[in-house]
Order: C-alpha cells, then sequence, then structure tokens
C-alpha cells in the first residue's frame, strides 16, 4: 500500500463511504445549518476557477458509464466547459466548511452536550420501531453519565478546548489557501455543540458562497462521526433552493493523504527521541471506538481504514530506518454494548505484564488535543500504565496547527474543488411536512411519559450502569 496524495472525496451529497471513483449522481436533499465563520477578506478578488480546472488533468481520467470523466484517486472531474460556463456565469466565492464533533465549553453545557451526543440516531442507533424513544433516552443517559463527563473537563481546566483549537485550524487553513491563491471563507460545523451546523449553513447562505467543500476533520470515516454530519447536512440541503444548487464537494476521509501521514510519521519520531533508548519504545496506537456492530452490522469502513492508516504511517517511519514494535487499541467505550477491540486499558496492563518497559502513546483517531487525549491518555492510561509495569511514558501531541499538516489540508481543499457539484432540488411537500410535524409531536409526548417512567425505575438505571461512573 502507497500513501496516496489524494483524498476520498464525492461531489455533492453521495454519503458512501466506500464509493471513491465513480461519480454518483445528484440526490434530492436540503439543508438548514450553523457555523462559525473565520474572518474572511475574500469578498470581491477570489480568484479561481483556474485553480479548479487542470487539478485533476494531471492525474490518470477514466471515463465511468454515464461517460463523466473521473480520476482514479477517487476526485471526480467533470468537461471542462462545464467550468468555463460556470466561471463566466457568476464570480466565484469559494466557502471550507470544517466537520466537527464540539466540546462542552463549560462544566454547565456538560450534561446539554451530552444530550444532542446521544439524541444522535448515529450514536445510538436504535431500531427504527423504537426511534420515538431517542430523545428521552437521550435525556436520561445524559443525566446519568454527565457527573463523570464532568469530573473528565473538570480535571482538564473546565471545558472541551476543541472549539479554540477548531478555530485555529480554521484560520490556519484559510491562511494557506490564500497563499496558493486560492482565497476561501473558512466556516466551523460542530455537530454537538456551538457553533453548530446550522450556524455555518446559515453563514454560508449570508456570504453567498458559490462553491462548497465539505472537509470533516476527522481522517477516517465513521458512521458516527462523519457520517452523523453528512446525514444531517444532507437534511437541510433537501429543502433549500440555493443550497441544492451549490456546488458542493465532500472528501469523505483523508488518512492515506502522504501529507497527513507524514506529518504524524514526523511527530512519532520527534517523541521517540525523548526516550532514553529510543528503539525500545513500543508504538501505541490508541484511536477511539466504535461498537463492534457498527462495523459489522452497519458496514462503518472505520475499522479498515484506521488499519490502513496505522500501515501506513509505520511503513513511512521504516522508510526512515525507524522499526519499532507498535500495536493498535481502541478507547473511550461507552454503554453496555461490545466495542471494537482490543481495548486500550486492557492491553496497557497486558503490555506491562509481558515486561514492555518504554511506551509512546499515539493518539489516531482524532487531530485536536480533546477531553480522550487531555484526560484519559495523560491522566487514566498513564496512570494505569505506570502501575501496570510501564517505566517510561510518552504521548505524542495532536497534530492541531502543524504546518505541514495544514498545508495538506489545504491541498486536500484545493484537489476537491474541481468535483463540486450541485444538488438536485428537493421534492418534499408541505403536506409531508405537516405531517412530519404532527407525528414529531406524538412521538414526543409518549416518549416523554416513557422517560419520566423509566427515569423512577431503578432497574433501569442499573441497566445503564455502564454509561455512568
Ligand atoms: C473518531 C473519533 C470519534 C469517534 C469514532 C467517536 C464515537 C463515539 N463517541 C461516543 C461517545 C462520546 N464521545 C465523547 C467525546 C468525544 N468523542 C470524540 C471523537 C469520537 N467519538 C471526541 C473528539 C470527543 C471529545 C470532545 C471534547 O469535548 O473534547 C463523549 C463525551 C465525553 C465523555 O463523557 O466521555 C461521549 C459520551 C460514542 C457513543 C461513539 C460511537 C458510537
Ligand atoms: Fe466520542
Amino acid at each position: 500500500m502507497e500513501a496516496a496524495t489524494s483524498s476520498r472525496i464525492l461531489p455533492h451529497m453521495n454519503f458512501n463511504p466506500n464509493s471513491t471513483s465513480s461519480c454518483p449522481r445528484a440526490k434530492s436533499m436540503s439543508i438548514f445549518f450553523n457555523t462559525s465563520k473565520v474572518s474572511a477578506n475574500s469578498t470581491s478578488n477570489d480568484k479561481r476557477s483556474s485553480v479548479a480546472r487542470g487539478l485533476c488533468l494531471s492525474r490518470p481520467v477514466q471515463k465511468d458509464l454515464d461517460g463523466r470523466t473521473f480520476c482514479s484517486t477517487g476526485v471526480c472531474t467533470y468537461p471542462s466547459d462545464v467550468f468555463e460556463s460556470y466561471s463566466h456565469a457568476t464570480e466565484e466565492k469559494i466557502g471550507v466548511m470544517l466537520l466537527n464533533l464540539g466540546g462542552p465549553e463549560t462544566l454547565h453545557d456538560v450534561q446539554p452536550f451530552l444530550f444532542n451526543l446521544f439524541a444522535d440516531p448515529d450514536i445510538i442507533r436504535l431500531p427504527r420501531l423504537f426511534r420515538f424513544l431517542q430523545r428521552p433516552l437521550a435525556q436520561l443517559i445524559s443525566v446519568l453519565r454527565a457527573p463523570k463527563s464532568k469530573e473528565g473537563y473538570a480535571a482538564i481546566g473546565g471545558g472541551s478546548p476543541l472549539r479554540k483549537i477548531t478555530d485555529e485550524q480554521a484560520n490556519a487553513i484559510k491562511l494557506a489557501l490564500e497563499t496558493k491563491e486560492v482565497p476561501a471563507n473558512v466556516y466551523v460545523a460542530m455537530r454537538y455543540w456551538h457553533p453548530f451546523t446550522e450556524e455555518a449553513v446559515h453563514q454560508i447562505k449570508r456570504d453567498r458562497i458559490t462553491r462548497l467543500v465539505v472537509l470533516p476533520l476527522y481522517p477516517q470515516y465513521s458512521i458516527s462521526t462523519t457520517g452523523s454530519s453528512l446525514r444531517v447536512l444532507r437534511d437541510m440541503f433537501r429543502d433549500d433552493t440555493y443550497l441544492s444548487r451549490l456546488p458542493v464537494a465532500i472528501i469523505q476521509s483523508w488518512y492515506q493523504r502522504e501529507g497527513y501521514i507524514k506529518s504524524m510519521a514526523d511527530l512519532i519520531e520527534k517523541e521517540l527521541q525523548v526516550f532514553p533508548d529510543p528503539e525500545e519504545a513500543m508504538i501505541f496506537f490508541s484511536a477511539h471506538g466504535v461498537p463492534v456492530s457498527y462495523v459489522e452490522d452497519a458496514g462503518d469502513p472505520y475499522k479498515d481504514q484506521m488499519e490502513e492508516c496505522i500501515f501506513l504511517i509505520m511503513q513511512e517511519l521504516k522508510s526512515r530506518g525507524i522499526n519499532n514494535d507498535h500495536t493498535l487499541a481502541f478507547q473511550s467505550r461507552v454503554g453496555p454494548v461490545e466495542w471494537l477491540k482490543p481495548y486500550t486499558d486492557e492491553v496497557l496492563v497486558e503490555l506491562g505484564q509481558q515486561g514492555v518497559k518504554s511506551l509512546l502513546a499515539v493518539p489516531v483517531s482524532f487531530v485536536s488535543e480533546h477531553i480522550e487525549t487531555l484526560e484519559e491518555i495523560d491522566m487514566e492510561y498513564k496512570e494505569l500504565a505506570l502501575e501496570s509495569g510501564i517505566v517510561n511514558w510518552g504521548r505524542v501531541p495532536a497534530l492541531n496547527c502543524t504546518p505541514s499538516f495544514i498545508t495538506d489540508l489545504a491541498d486536500a481543499v484545493i484537489e476537491a474543488l474541481p468535483s463540486a457539484m450541485a444538488i438536485s432540488t428537493s421534492n418534499t411537500t408541505t403536506e409531508e411536512a405537516e405531517n412530519d410535524i404532527v407525528g414529531y409531536a406524538i412521538k414526543m409526548l409518549f416518549g416523554s411519559i416513557l422517560a419520566f417512567i423509566l427515569l423512577l425505575s431503578p432497574k433501569v438505571i442499573l441497566a445503564f450502569r455502564n454509561y455512568i461512573p
């Protein structure tokens, strides 16, 4: 396997994460959202279309069954006259939407943040028949889990650093794009806390963006992360005239990009030097887990992508003469179901028992510092490792605004631009919308009654014991 330069990109809103090359058909969808806009002084002098055109032309070009061209790397291209006519018709205003999870900024935010998270049907996947229980369940679980989560956030200063770091990344990407003569507005769209995706979308509309690239800040695709944000976006785009006509390109995953792999290898190489005997240290990749059912039943590509990502990082390190042992484990499991194995805490104990003395932890599923690096790895897992016999402990910092990484993300955006395509318009009728509202009200009523009964039942509280300390 070789680290490719490109990302897995889909024009407009085809949400199949495994689809890497053929150009999907425009699907009916709509949008309405939220964002934090990074100050943009790119209003009138946006340069453009030459950047969008041509980029893919240096890659192997093939044709799909409908005669449209696409790059074998996965970036769709369209006949150049599409871009010509587009560039003549309107002045281009490029937008980049960064998708991220969001985190509570104060301890007061923790419970409502957890509610938003557990109310997501991509986080707690209930059978269709029981979907009406989603919000009452989210209320119950968020209340039960909040004390444990608050402890964690209190230990890292009283809130998540995610908003600040993501804003910094947005600014850095904007600057990198400007340097490459592709001025763009960059918007932060969080899934579970401010600035919500709805805010970002609203701002994009106000700014009259004419071409949008959606870039998740998760290197690997999971139904629970990128998939969830894209579902929300698709729902918003479905009903909105402006958004459904906006050319959009979606970068689904980018863990295999050379710039990312090299940036990760740089961080690991540097951190290994801190050990008394760098060659002896085991490289311990710790990824955020997902329930096994996501991978085995729902076809989440997350585990495969994670394993490929680690292979590529190790391959890069080997090419630099670094041949340390390595292993991958999954952290942060929540709730009563089985998660991807092996579990980080169990592996740490086993490695200690096996006599491993030096260990370098590498968080690999996320590119910013957050509660699970600053609290779970730096505090809980470190303590566990030292208790288990590991003597020398190190941790690779998150990429955050590492220049080589930011430059690579900017390149990913530029490569995606030519594949942006408009989404077709919605066919939702007023009657359907009214039915939706009535159905929603009925579900909320029954759900609330059930939640009230559940909250009074100690047995139910026990059933959810794994969500709480
Ligand atoms: C690739 C990254 C992530 C995956 C996959 C993921 C899946 C996932 N997460 C939960 C439950 C929780 N996640 C929480 C915080 C959290 N999760 C991620 C990333 C992924 N989650 C990040 C970056 C963060 C931290 C944000 C921050 O504030 O710094 C939390 C809250 C914290 C806690 O109480 O532990 C929960 C809960 C599930 C259930 C899931 C997959 C189904
Ligand atoms: Fe999570």
